[in-house]
C-alpha cells in the first residue's frame, strides 16, 4: 500500500456495542454490514464491545449471542472480511476457533499498551488457523512512543500483522498520536503496517488520524455516525470525506458511508456518542472511553456526578477489566460528601 492510500476499518459493530450497552440486534448487524460492504469498507469489526466472550455480568450481557451476531455479518458481507476483537484473559483460543469457524477472516487482539506479552499465544493460534492478524496497545496514552514501539515488536514477533496505536481514552492531540505511530513504524519497516484508532473525546479524532496517515499508518478506525465508546470513535463517513479531499485513496465510496451513517445506523442509536461533560473529562483525565456508561450508571445509583467518578478513575488510572471498581470510587464521593455535610452541621 503506497503513502496515498489507507485502509479504513470499521467498528460500528464492536466499539459502538459500548454506546449500544451490548443491545445489537441481528437486524442491526445485518444492515449496518450490507451497507458497509457496498460503500467498499474491507474490514468491519462484529463482537461485543469487549470482545469474544465479553458478554458477562463485569462487562454487561450482550442482548443476541455474539456468534449469532458474527455469522450474520459472514452471511450479509459480499466483499469485506468480518474481523473479531480479543482480549486475552476474557476471549480464549477455542473462542477465537469458534469465530473463525462462523467465517471470521481477522482478528483484533486487544492488550492494555504495557502488556503485549499477554498476546503472544493468540497471535500464534490466529496465524495458525489463517487468520489475518492484527494488534491493539490499548490506552497507548499511558506509553512514551518508545515504549510503546518495543510492546509492538512483541506482538509482531508473535506474528500480528498490523500494530495499532489505540486512543482508548481519546487523550492524544496531534503529535502525542503521530510521533507514537512513527515510533512503531521506524520499529517495524517493511515487516508490519501501523493502525490508529481514535476516540473523540477531546474531538481530535480525525485530525489524529490524517497525522498518523502521515507519519506512515495505513490502517486507520472509524465507525459510522461516531457510534463508539466515550464521545465515540472518528465517524467513519468523515474520515472518508477527509481523506478524499486530500486525496488519500480509501477505496470506499464516502457518499454510501453519509446515507449508512444518517439512514442505517442513526435510526437504531438509542444514545448518540456527544463530547459532553464526562466524556470530555475521559480525554483529559485519560480514561478508558468504555467507562463511560459504567460511571454514568453508578452516579445514579449512588447519587454523585459522573464526571467526578471520572477524574478519580483518571487518578487511579484503572486499566481495561477493572471496571469494578468504578463502584468503589462512587462509594468513597459518597462517604466523602456525608463526611462534608456532617462537618458543616456540626461547625
Ligand atoms: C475493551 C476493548 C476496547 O473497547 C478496545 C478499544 O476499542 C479501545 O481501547 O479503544
Ligand atoms: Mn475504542
Amino acid at each position: 500500500m503506497s503513502s496515498g492510500e489507507v485502509r479504513l476499518v470499521d467498528t460500528t459493530l464492536r466499539d459502538g456495542s459500548h454506546a449500544m450497552a451490548h443491545q445489537f440486534t441481528e437486524a442491526n448487524v445485518r444492515d449496518t454490514v450490507r451497507a458497509l460492504d457496498t460503500a467498499g469498507i474491507s474490514l468491519i469489526e462484529v463482537t461485543h464491545g469487549d470482545g469474544l466472550g465479553g458478554s458477562t455480568f463485569n462487562y454487561g450481557f450482550s442482548l443476541v449471542d455474539e456468534r449469532k451476531l458474527i455469522a450474520a455479518a459472514v452471511e450479509e458481507a459480499r466483499n469485506a472480511k468480518i474481523a473479531v476483537l480479543l482480549l486475552p484473559g476474557l476471549g480464549t483460543v477455542d473462542d477465537l476457533k469458534a469465530a473463525a469457524d462462523l467465517g471470521a477472516g481477522a482478528v483484533r487482539i486487544a492488550t492494555h499498551c504495557t502488556e503485549a506479552d499477554v498476546s503472544e499465544q493468540h497471535f500464534g493460534a490466529a496465524r495458525e488457523i489463517g487468520l489475518e492478524t492484527v494488534g491493539f496497545l490499548m490506552l497507548s496514552h499511558m506509553s512514551t512512543p518508545d515504549d510503546l514501539a518495543k510492546q509492538g515488536r512483541i506482538m509482531v514477533d508473535a506474528g500480528c500483522q498490523c500494530v495499532y496505536v489505540v486512543d482508548s481514552a481519546g487523550a492524544l492531540i496531534l503529535e502525542d498520536a503521530s510521533e507514537r505511530v512513527a515510533a512503531l513504524v521506524a520499529e517495524f519497516g517493511d515487516e508490519a503496517q501501523v493502525g490508529y484508532h481514535g476516540h473523540q473525546n477531546l474531538s481530535f479524532g480525525v485530525a489524529n488520524s490524517v497525522l498518523a496517515h502521515r507519519a506512515g499508518a495505513r490502517q486507520i478506525d472509524g465507525s459510522l455516525a461516531a457510534l463508539g465508546a466515550g464521545a465515540g470513535n472518528s465517524p467513519t463517513e468523515v474520515l472518508a470525506a477527509t481523506f478524499d479531499r486530500l486525496g488519500v485513496r480509501t477505496g470506499v465510496d464516502k457518499d454510501v458511508l453519509m446515507d449508512a451513517a444518517e439512514n442505517v445506523v442513526k435510526p437504531y442509536i438509542t444514545r448518540l456518542p456527544v463530547m459532553d461533560r464526562s466524556s470530555i473529562v475521559q480525554g483529559f483525565a485519560g480514561v478508558y472511553s468504555s467507562f463511560l456508561l459504567h460511571a454514568e450508571r453508578a452516579a445514579e445509583r449512588y447519587g454523585v456526578p459522573a464526571h467526578e467518578i471520572l477524574y478519580r478513575v483518571g487518578a487511579a488510572k484503572y486499566v481495561g477489566g477493572q471496571e469494578d471498581m468504578i463502584i468503589d470510587i462512587a462509594l468513597k464521593l459518597v462517604a466523602e460528601r456525608d463526611q462534608a455535610r456532617v462537618s458543616s452541621r456540626t461547625q
